[in-house]
């Protein structure tokens, strides 16, 4: 069998690489930057997930090359770099199954990362993971239950076996639109749910908000293509609960620093920024009403201020929910 492959030496990827490697499957680890990787193989730690050792049977490369004799190959860099990593690694990937990790809707194209996939390596198996998880709580061995989403009924078993692990458990879904698509709207509600924490507006409305957003999120998911049931599942509902009541979340705590008027360090990874951007602009241009996500592309591009949104918000039309 051959070993499983993890592009994108990030919290998660390395979380994942250590959770499989622990349940005896050995894992090839990705990271762009050599520096890193040559540390990585020395202090077998790595700055991205700390206090986190790497198991015997993790190798770290920077040599894409590596992954010629991989299958599947999970992709774990951040959304707004896959098309770009995909183009220079396709000749390499191409024809295997090829698992999105990463969570968002890129900017540039307004595709979600299995067409990006698709787009770029014609020949491989487009695959989803994500649902509720922080890479922390996978390393540490800590029960999680995410999705596993594939068209292909066959390919999606083989891949919830193969994923799965002792502590994280993979449902399976043959819908991928759907599931990616909870995981990137998600991050969204998780900026607009720590803006409400962080301005002080209180539980009761960030339960509102949540409930809101996720009408907003089926409502996208649906124009899109997506099942409404899947965004019900772990990889929408579950991933909104999680992101949005969580201060372990970078989204949510860039929410609450906006809403504080507090400093946020622009190199930690916050998805749901540009995907807000993203998703406003299709909504925009495909008539899909979508108050808070627009708002929270508007407050974090600076043309709103928090006080106007929320008033916004507030005084649109009464309606039956
Ligand atoms: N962290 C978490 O708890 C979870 C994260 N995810 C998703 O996983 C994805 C990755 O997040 P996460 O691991 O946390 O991110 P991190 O911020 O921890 O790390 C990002 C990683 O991506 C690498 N990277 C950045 N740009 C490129 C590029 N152009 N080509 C190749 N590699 C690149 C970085 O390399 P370098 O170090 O050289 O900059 C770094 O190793 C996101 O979409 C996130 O939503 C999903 C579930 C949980
Ligand atoms: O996706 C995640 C949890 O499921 C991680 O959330 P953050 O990217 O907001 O930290």
């Amino acid at each position: 069998m051959s070993r499983i492959a993890i592009a994108g030496a990030g919290a998660f990827g390395t979380a994942l690489a250590v959770t499989l490697a622990q349940a005896g499957r050995p894992v090839t680890l990705w990271a762009r930057n050599c520096d890193a990787a040559r540390d990585m193989v020395k202090t077998r730690e790595n700055l991205r997930l700390p206090g986190v050792p790497l198991p015997e049977n993790v190798t770290v490369t920077a040599d894409l090359d590596a992954l010629r004799i991989c299958d599947p190959v999970l992709l774990s860099v951040p959304m707004q770099a896959l098309a770009g990593f995909l183009r220079d690694a396709a000749a390499t990937l191409d024809g295997r199954a090829l698992v999105a990790c990463c969570k968002g809707v890129d900017m540039t194209t307004g595709r979600g990362p299995t067409a990006i996939i698709a787009g770029a390596c014609p020949t491989a198996v487009p695959a989803v993971l994500t649902g509720p998880s922080f890479a922390a709580d996978i390393a540490r061995g800590l029960p999680t239950a995410l999705t596993l989403a594939c068209v292909d009924p066959d390919h999606g078993t083989a891949l919830q076996e193969r994923l799965s692990t002792p502590t994280l458990r993979l449902y399976r879904s043959g819908d991928p639109v759907g599931a990616e698509l909870g995981g990137a709207l998600k991050n969204i509600m998780a900026i607009a749910a720590g803006i409400v924490i962080g301005a002080g507006l209180g539980d009761s409305a960030r339960a509102a908000l949540m409930t809101r957003g996720f009408a907003e999120m089926q409502r996208f998911a649906r124009a899109q293509g997506a099942e409404a049931e899947t965004l019900a599942g772990l990889s929408g509902f579950g991933d909104l609960v999680l992101t949005c009541t969580s201060t372990q979340s970078r989204n949510f705590r860039y929410g609450a620093a906006l809403g504080q008027g507090a400093y946020f360090d622009p190199q930690i990874t916050v998805e749901g920024a540009a995907t807000a951007r993203a998703v406003a602009a299709i909504a925009q241009a495909r008539g899909i009403d979508m108050p808070v996500t627009q708002s929270v592309a508007q407050v974090i591009d600076g043309q709103r201020s928090i006080a106007e949104a929320v008033t916004t918000l507030l005084s649109r039309p009464l309606k039956e929910e």
